[in-house]
């Protein structure tokens, strides 16, 4: 070993992610990327566990999740020991500290949701699960928009990785008949073949989340060396829809905590070919699915800065149909628990 000549002189990179399999399935992803881009390079990657992983128990609509899942591993982003963090671009906040930015966005992977049924029932979609089914989702966002659609289904939280939720599912003693995921953890992890059926506007009538399905590289502002290395894997046209979405929701002021549902999708060409032309779908929905609003637009956008316009007047759009007043109530009704919470 101590012989071994480094190829650079330069220092290595450093990433950070979560310890959980999909948080390192997925800095692999990136770190191939970047080896591939820049092979002269050396890349160390450091994993840990963080306070979201450890708290298993508290709601998690009950505190602001996101900065739990990222909090830890910013402070050692902004202090130097690492240069950049892996994120499931979803569980980022929308408003970062100001020391910190995106360096880049990575391809999209199927952004839908998905239902998984446990094994032992037949069931094939969620119009089939008999009246009373639990479906275990901690996610108000899914739970609000299903309530709507599915009135006689019930809803249960329930935490852990993705193993841990399925491992629940499979129990043979357990309480949930099916649960809700994002079919983009499930690929990512090998286990596509678990997913029941997809949950998109077209099909099963529910939005994902903001940035659902796309990675989100947090760096250094300052840092113009690694955003260098960053600015020749990202993808373009992920980072512009995105961006759009996350815009979406800065100004509608969501958290993990408010049901804000959406689709984005770039108008094809041929069939294939990608064109500027970007479509956003987008909805509010209160915590019992009793009053929603929702909205579809379509723009040209030609850079990043029209991509945040365009989130911004779509959440005016919704604003002006009513949003405000289920965000209202939503935002009294948490003000309420926490209240009850310093008790
Ligand atoms: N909140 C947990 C989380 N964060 C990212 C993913 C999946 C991958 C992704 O959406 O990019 C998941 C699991 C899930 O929602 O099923």
């Amino acid at each position: 070993m101590a012989t071994q000549v480094a190829s650079t002189t330069q220092r290595p990179v450093r990433i950070g992610t979560r310890k959980s399999m999909l948080a390192r399935v997925q800095t692999d992803i990136v770190c191939k990327e970047l080896r591939k881009a820049w092979p002269d390079r050396q890349y160390e990657i450091h994993a840990m566990s963080t306070m979201g992983d450890n708290n298993q128990t508290t709601a998690l609509h009950e505190f602001n999740a996101k900065a739990l899942w990222t909090h830890e591993l910013e402070a050692l982003l902004e202090n130097g020991d690492l240069d950049l963090i892996v994120h499931s671009l979803k569980d980022m906040p929308t408003q970062l500290p100001p020391s910190m930015s995106i360096g880049c966005i990575f391809p999209r992977e199927d952004p839908r949701d998905a239902l998984v049924v446990k094994p032992t029932f037949p069931y094939k979609s969620l119009a089939q699960l008999p009246e009373g089914s639990v479906i275990g989702t901690s996610s108000v966002r899914r739970s609000a928009q299903l309530k709507r659609l599915y009135p006689t289904l019930k809803f249960a939280d329930v935490r852990g990785n993705v193993g841990t939720r399925l491992a629940k599912l499979d129990n043979p003693e357990g309480e949930y008949t099916a649960l809700i995921l994002a079919a983009a953890g499930l690929s990512r992890l090998g286990m596509s073949d678990r997913i029941t059926s997809y949950l998109d506007k077209a099909t099963g009538g529910i939005l994902h989340a903001v940035g659902q399905g796309a990675l989100g590289i947090e760096v250094r502002s300052d840092d113009e060396d690694v955003k260098k290395l960053l600015s020749a894997v990202g993808c373009e046209w992920t980072t512009r829809a995105c961006l759009a979405e996350r815009s979406l929701m800065r100004t509608l002021e969501g958290g993990c905590s408010v049901p804000i549902g959406v689709e984005t999708e770039w108008v094809r060409k041929n069939g294939s070919e990608f064109t500027e032309t970007l479509i956003m779908r987008a909805l509010v929905v209160s915590l019992d699915g009793q009053r929603h609003v929702e909205t579809e637009m379509q723009r040209r956008i030609t850079s990043r800065e029209e991509a945040d316009e365009f989130g911004w007047d779509v959440a005016r759009k919704l604003v002006e149909l009513g949003a405000e007043s289920i965000l209202h109530d939503i935002n009294l009704n948490r003000k309420i628990i926490e209240e009850q919470g310093d008790a």
